[in-house]
């Protein structure tokens, strides 16, 4: 996207009166007409900053921008016309194949994260011809009128019109954690952290609510000017830069040995253009070409398996992040619970006393305290919360319809103070100030309780009920509104008590969770009773709990070693949630967040992976990585599990490598030093490379044994390099026994010899995956994907069956004789056999301690920035009044 010229920079627009600033951006307080909307999308571009269109050229590219691959090419060029015709046309037409295999691998995966992609769009609040409506982020324009609340995005630079309580986290930007208090009042500064009359992209609301005209969108942002910084494409995972690190030590042994072997092959007289096109052959059957993209195939084909399972993944490498999830923190309603709220009874504190209230007036206080319409019946009412919705609907509530009563003040629910205050004027010449919430937040604003009322409350607590306090203050006539200073001096009247079954089926998915090594923990904004009760009936043992009000006085140190003993969070605020995951993800553990409440986005946000549900509030949705079509702890179990088998599957396909096919190169480095011919064609080289890269597009579909689902999945370079030189060798070894026994005991021709080795080296280079692949005995006790097995033993096959093809003279080949054949598969099954024991002796010694996790800075910076992304070509012009 050009770098168009800015209208206004940031730091003019929190300069400028607001007025000023609509001027200048032409456009006004209710915001900018569709029409006008639209005129401004088509001439300014869409608000992103990523595209996620599979470009076939860029795959194309990055195929080709192998040096030792364009290197090859030339030499068989410039081959063709000073050495061998046919022999030059066999190395193109091959390299031509392994270049179109890499590419079709590369760019299906790039295409499937172009899908999911476009399956996802995250969406923001704004005034269109005067109306709010919710519209996909890219397509907002500047002038537009934006509105944010507690966990969202914000989706563009804004200049703020109005503000209540809000307060941004602009960790993205300035690294600062503590979150920025925010004003429209306009500022003279600078300094980003001081521009407290602007919010910009890519920052998070933390508290409170706020309206904002777009000033910049897209890389003209401050956010995302740093994305581009960081370049667009995704950033590499730990695993991913372990793999190009891997691929790139292998590359520098292939150079050095290649080099020796050119100069050997040079002193010994060979020809020149033969001995380059066999050394660079070797080096490329050295490198590893399908490496890069193992992970992005497996991960894309992972993530169609997930949404057969009703896992949605928004990004790929949230599928990685699963795979290491070790630790996730859950919300309590829905996940460990039914989440079917009934309203169960009323309990009066006074019934019996002279004056006092009888169990349906405490129900009447409660419905009263709430944003209800009096008049209506709750079945008709849009908008309550869960709670409220359950006691209007319930029969004694209906009883009382409609309520004559007038709400004068109302202080809503918030998840901080935990409770909803009204002041009413109920009967004539009568004003009452009513609060319902959280006893524990109920009680702060009381006077007078008995340590009997607190009893009752934590009796039913203990029940594993939903309690709500309902507390009342008699005023003047005269008052007419309520502020949060009369919240004081309330008398308890009575609790509400609500019911929602422990969840039973969820006992089965936490043990499958348990056996994953995954650690769950409960973060709820309930009272801990209530949390240990639930944890009780599903038979999970609480280790400690830890109480929101004390959280607070805690430092990070202090809150972070309770935070991993304890497992149990209660009355915690959203800010609590988040703070206890930011500490958790400490010391190189993931830790993923299951939430589906506007409180819980700044969780979902903090955490490794955020994970939501289908039925979640907007802000859930939109901050999670992963959204469960049910909200249901197995089908997570599942998407871990998924997260795991990608990675243990590319691991086979890396012990394959380093183990076989890195020690037949190394044979042929050598056999081409000691022998008085070449032990394969270049060309032959390339074939059999390209055969065994074949054989190895099956391994992201193969199965993989469940102990190696156990535990996180982590990149360990130093079992890599082990297991390298402890099997390379081996191969080698048998390399050069067969060697010996065709020269010595059968006395093979040159060709005789090639079409041996190639055989020979094909098929324990390919089969050597089913030993690898699992660390039980293969096949017995644990089988391979029919797949794979079909994969592999038909390219055994062709590889048996070339010399002896009508291809056979043009690849250089001759047949061998049968005697000879027969001691080819005795060699190959007594390597196999060998390889079988030596790693059962290799498995036995521990494998080293995983390394910490690292995230830095880029990754975060990606994902956030992942939201704003276009699948070019631009074509889409939103429909506009979409009126919520
Ligand atoms: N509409 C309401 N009016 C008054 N009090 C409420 C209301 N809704 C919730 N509360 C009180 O606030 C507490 C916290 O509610 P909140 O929705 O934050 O819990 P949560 O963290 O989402 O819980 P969970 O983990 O069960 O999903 C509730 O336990 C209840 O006591
Ligand atoms: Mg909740």
């Amino acid at each position: 996207m050009a770098q168009q010229e800015k209208l206004l920079t940031v730091q003019a627009a929190a300069g400028q009166r607001i007025e000023e600033v609509f001027r200048a951006l032409e456009t006004e307080a209710k915001g900018l007409t569709a029409a006008e909307a639209s005129g401004r999308l088509a001439q300014w571009g869409p608000n992103s900053i990523r595209s996620h269109h599979a470009n076939a050229w860029s795959v194309l590219a990055r195929q080709l921008k192998n040096p030792i691959l364009l290197l090859l090419f030339v030499t068989a060029g410039v081959s063709l016309f000073f050495g061998d015709v046919g022999n030059s046309i066999v190395i193109g037409v091959i390299l031509l194949l392994s270049v179109g295999l890499g590419f079709y691998n590369d760019y299906r995966a790039e295409r499937a994260a172009e899908d999911l992609h476009s399956r996802v769009s995250h969406r923001a609040t704004v005034l269109r011809d005067g109306a709010a409506c919710d519209i996909d982020v890219v397509n907002i324009v500047v002038g537009d009128v934006v509105r944010v609340g507690l966990g969202a995005v914000v989706p563009a630079d804004l200049r703020l019109i109005t503000a209540t309580n809000l307060q941004c986290d602009e960790s993205i930007l300035t690294g600062e954690s503590l979150p920025s208090e925010k004003d429209p009042a306009a500022v003279a500064a600078t300094d980003l952290a001081e521009q407290t009359s602007c919010l910009f992209m890519g920052t998070v609301v933390q508290a409170g609510t706020g309206e904002g005209v777009v000033i910049a969108t897209g890389t003209r942002t401050v956010f995302g000017d740093i994305a581009v910084g960081l370049g667009t494409r995704q950033p590499e995972t730990d695993f991913q830069r372990g793999l190009r690190r891997f691929s790139f030590f292998l590359l520098q042994v292939a150079l050095g040995l290649t080099t020796l072997v050119f100069v050997a092959n040079l002193l010994l007289q060979r020809p020149l253009l033969d001995s380059l096109l066999f050394s660079l052959a070797i080096a490329i059957g050295m490198t590893p070409q399908l490496l890069p993209a193992v992970v992005s195939t497996g991960l894309a084909a992972g993530s169609s398996r997930l949404a057969r399972k009703r896992v949605l993944v928004k990004r790929l490498a949230a599928i990685e992040d699963l795979g290491d999830m070790n630790v996730l923190v859950t919300d309590k309603t829905g996940t460990l619970t039914e989440g079917h709220i009934d309203f169960v009874r009323a309990v009066s504190f006074s019934v019996g006393t002279p004056g006092g209230l009888s169990e349906a007036e405490i129900i009447r206080l409660g419905m009263l305290a709430s944003e209800a319409d009096y008049a209506h019946s709750g079945n008709q009412q849009a908008g309550l919360s869960v709670l409220d919705a359950a006691l209007w609907s319930s029969l004694d509530a209906q009883k009382l319809l409609p309520l004559a009563a007038t709400r004068l003040g109302l202080i809503p629910f918030d998840h901080d103070r935990r409770r909803t205050t009204v002041l009413v004027r109920d009967s004539p010449g009568d004003g009452v100030i009513i609060s319902k919430g959280a006893p524990e937040d109920v009680f702060t604003v009381c006077t007078d309780l008995t340590p009997g009322q607190r009893a009752a409350v934590d009796e039913q607590f203990s029940f594993g009920a939903r309690v709500i306090a309902v507390a009342t203050r008699h005023v003047s006539p005269q008052t007419q509104m309520l502020y949060p200073v009369d919240e004081a001096g309330l008398t308890l009247q009575g609790i509400l008590v609500f019911h929602d079954p422990p969840k039973l089926s969820a006992k089965k998915s936490l043990a499958r969770l348990a056996a994953l090594g995954v650690t769950v923990k409960i973060a709820t904004g309930d009272n801990h009773l209530v949390a240990e009760k639930v944890f009780a009936d599903l038979g999970l043992t609480a280790t400690g709990t830890l109480l929101g009000r004390d959280i607070d006085a805690l430092d990070d140190d202090a809150l972070t070693a309770a935070a991993e003993e304890s497992n149990i969070f209660a009355r915690v605020s959203p800010e609590q949630k988040a703070r206890i995951i930011r500490l958790l993800r400490k010391d190189g553990r993931a830790v993923g967040f299951l939430g589906d409440g506007v409180n819980d986005a700044l969780a979902l946000h903090a955490a490794d992976v955020g994970i939501s549900v289908h039925t979640a509030v907007d802000v859930a949705k939109d901050a999670a990585d992963v959204v469960l079509l049910d909200k249901d702890l197995d089908v997570l179990a599942t998407g871990v599990n998924e997260g795991r088998r990608i990675f243990a599957n590319t691991m086979k396909y890396v012990l394959m490598g380093t183990s076989g096919d890195f020690g037949n190169m190394f044979s042929a480095a050598i056999g081409s030093v000691v022998l008085n011919f070449l032990p394969m064609l270049p060309g032959q080289i390339l074939l059999n490379d390209l055969l065994y890269d074949s054989s190895q597009l099956a391994i992201p579909g193969d199965n993989v044994d469940p102990e190696q689902l156990h535990r996180p999945s982590h990149w360990n370079i130093q079992f890599i390099r082990r297991f390298m030189f402890a099997f390379g060798p081996l191969s080698s070894i048998f390399d050069f026994a067969t060697f010996a026994l065709m020269l010595f005991v059968f006395h093979a021709g040159e060709s005789e010899f090639q079409a041996g080795w190639f055989m020979e080296s094909l098929a324990t280079e390919t089969l050597i995956i089913f030993a690898v692949r699992t660390r039980r005995v293969p096949f017995f006790k644990s089988r391979p994907s029919a797949g794979l097995t079909a994969a592999v033993f038909g390219i055994v096959a062709i590889g048996c069956y070339l010399p002896y093809s009508p291809l056979a003279g043009v690849l250089g080949f001759s047949p061998v004789p049968a005697p000879f054949f027969l001691a080819l598969v005795g060699m190959t099954v007594l390597y196999l056999l060998i390889v079988e024991t030596l790693k059962k002796r290799f498995f036995r010694r521990k494998i080293p301690v995983v390394q910490p996790r690292h995230r830095g800075r880029a990754t975060r910076v990606a994902r956030r920035a992942s939201r704003f992304s276009v699948g070019a070509p631009v074509k889409w012009l939103e429909p506009t009044n979409a009126q919520k």
